[in-house]
């Protein structure tokens, strides 16, 4: 269970998230979404340790993460994929899942070849430059990428974001196969369409307040919560 108690967030003498608390249970699919600049990535980059500073207590699996170092996080079972997806565009798709296993993980991990089975639009690309891939197919290998070390918390931060319909559509079925194997999920999104079908709940944070948290249900009966704080 991931468990985020009053934490604050800055960038220098600027303060980016105020007194957040939110909870991922064991398993569990929580949507975190908002307009541009609202603090979504700053979230995910304070879960896993890289960038803002922050105050406020981070608990992972009833663990303080403190001062742990970003890939000590990945160790601990978190997986992040940054909305710029991060890939390493001199390397291969093959080589890009093969460096992703080179953790010293202590749970199994999937190999290159079962991964790319599990991605099928990626298995014809395998020996192709990450960098030469559209956005889409970058975004699925990101998502590949997350996979092949099996976590228990997968951090998704707006993976829809650029793509088309028809990709998106096809990705809500990976996230749903990664998380069916018990694995948590925190996605940041604005697409509420992708949100609602890969979630069970949702946080809306609006200049880095949350100012809702619920089920979808209670998001819906809430009137004007996306008016006032969405915008869609
Ligand atoms: N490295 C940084 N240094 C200073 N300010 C930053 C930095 N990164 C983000 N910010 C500011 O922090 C606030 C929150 O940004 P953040 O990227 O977390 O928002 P977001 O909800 O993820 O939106 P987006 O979808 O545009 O990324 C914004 O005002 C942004 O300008």
């Amino acid at each position: 269970m991931l468990e985020v108690k009053g934490l604050h967030a800055f960038y220098g003498e600027s303060h980016v998230l105020h007194d957040l608390n939110l909870t991922v249970p064991a398993g569990g699919r929580v949507a975190l979404i908002g307009r541009n600049g609202a603090g979504k990535s700053t979230l995910l980059k304070s879960l896993m340790g890289a960038g803002p500073t922050i105050q406020g207590d981070i608990r992972w699996e009833g663990r303080s993460l403190g001062t742990i170092a970003p890939y000590a996080r990945a160790r601990l079972g978190i997986a992040f994929v940054p909305e710029d997806r991060r890939i390493l565009g001199n390397l291969t798709v093959f080589e890009n899942l093969k460096i992703a296993r080179n953790h010293a993980l202590s749970r199994p991990m999937a190999t290159p070849e079962e991964t790319l089975e599990q991605f099928p639009l990626l298995g014809p690309l395998k020996d192709r430059l990450g960098g030469v891939l559209s956005g889409g197919q970058q975004q699925l290998l990101a998502l590949a990428r997350a996979a092949i070390s099996n976590p228990r918390l997968l951090l998704l931060d707006e993976p829809t974001e650029g793509l088309a319909p028809v990709i998106v559509e096809g990705m809500v079925d990976d996230v749903q196969r990664i998380c069916g194997s018990g694995c948590a999920l925190l996605l940041c999104e604005q697409s509420l369409w992708f949100s609602r079908r890969c979630t069970d709940c949702v946080h809306v944070i609006d200049s880095g307040r949350l100012v809702f948290s619920g089920a979808w249900k209670e998001f819906d009966a809430a009137k004007g919560i996306r008016e006032r704080h969405i915008g869609i």
